[in-house]
């Protein structure tokens, strides 16, 4: 047995698509006499379209193999010769608009009827950004009859018919000792996704319509029409119907992987960056192309269509280091308000956005 896997697992690693993930991953400096120092790497090969954009905007000089798309935003679109249907925007989004969406992608994306990846265990949680920020924990209670939506104990339920609920911290030992329970910023750490509009199932990997839903907010629509339009075919608009919020905290990566599921792959992935700064890795149709690695910071905007959607891609990195996350705007517009200031200075949010029909 161990035999065989290990045969799967070098035949995985041979790619060059997984060497340049190993190559790009946190690891941490085993003979730093400091704690927990992240390993150097050579970042010399990794494309930034913050400094091509500056250059661009100052001499209109390009690096080859790039060029300028489409100039109707305020700034400039860049295209890889290499990849026919993919797009950066690079700073495309303003502070403001950045801090709207990590605000909505840690209060509201995650609310029910939506599903996170903690709905598997825990079933729907409601509110989870503010029990973390309450101290609260999730307890489950197997005595409680369901529906029993606040009581004398001090939790508070969701109000549906299921075990866990948020109790204050100190009324946990209360409830019973044999109780499961994990504390709320546990669980805000280790929240993955979110899903908005049409429900993404994981487990099948395709999209369940008779799950429950919401529309995808329609400020978030509006933007994401704004931003598909360099990938939309002549005279089409983009028709938002289905969103993934990834959320990584340090060390978290996104394995290189196809996004398949929707009908018709001429429309963008219109994909935005928040928080800290990460290495995102554009492959080809196959895992032995060598992938190009580039920069994603917050506010950037990624489109793949066409061609582009059928490439490989995934995030081996986020930087979660001072130095290197990229930050300071945010951190001064989020000084006030020190829930969302210490999330986003250890984290990365994406919401990706898909027509999918
Ligand atoms: O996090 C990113 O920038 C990419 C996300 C992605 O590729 C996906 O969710 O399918
Ligand atoms: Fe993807």
């Amino acid at each position: 047995m161990y035999g065989s896997k290990k045969a799967v697992s070098d035949d995985v690693d041979r790619t060059a698509f997984r060497k340049a993930e190993k190559q790009y991953k946190l690891y941490y400096d085993q003979n730093s006499k400091k704690k927990k120092q992240p390993k150097q790497v050579d970042l010399s090969e990794v494309l930034d379209f913050k400094s091509i954009s500056n250059s661009y905007h100052q001499n209109g000089e390009l690096p080859p193999g790039i060029a300028v798309v489409d100039c109707s935003f305020n700034r400039p679109v860049f295209g890889l010769e290499s990849r026919p249907g993919f797009y950066f925007l690079p700073g495309v989004l303003s502070v403001d608009e950045q801090c709207r969406w990590i605000r909505e992608s840690l209060m509201s994306f995650p609310q029910p009827p939506n599903r996170t990846n903690h709905n598997a265990i825990y079933g729907p949680i409601s509110d989870l950004f503010i029990a973390a920020k309450e101290r609260k924990v999730l307890v489950e209670d197997e005595n409680t009859p369901a529906r029993l939506d606040s009581g004398s104990n001090g939790c508070v339920g969701n109000g549906d018919a299921h075990r866990w609920r948020f109790c204050e911290e100190d009324s946990v030992p209360s409830i019973g000792k044999t109780c499961k329970s994990v504390p709320a910023p546990v669980l805000l750490r280790k929240l993955r996704w979110s899903t908005l509009g049409l429900q993404f199932d994981w487990s099948k990997r395709n999209y369940n319509v008779s799950l429950p839903h919401n529309k995808i907010p329609d400020g978030l629509c509006q933007l994401a029409k704004k931003m598909a339009a360099p990938a939309m075919p002549m005279g089409e608009e983009f028709q938002p119907e289905g969103a993934i919020v990834n959320y990584f905290a340090s060390g978290d990566t996104l394995g290189g992987h196809l996004d398949d599921m929707e009908a018709d792959w001429s429309k963008p992935i219109v994909s935005m960056s928040l928080g800290c700064k990460a290495i995102f890795l554009l492959g080809g149709k196959s895992k032995d192309d060598p992938p190009l690695a580039m920069f994603l910071r917050s506010g950037d905007v990624v489109l793949m269509a066409g061609e582009a959607r059928e490439c490989f891609h995934g995030v081996p990195r986020i930087f979660a280091d001072k130095e290197n996350a990229e930050i300071t705007t945010l951190e001064s517009r989020f000084c006030d308000e020190n829930d969302f200031l210490e999330y986003i200075r250890t984290s990365r949010i994406n919401i990706n956005i898909r027509q999918v029909f």
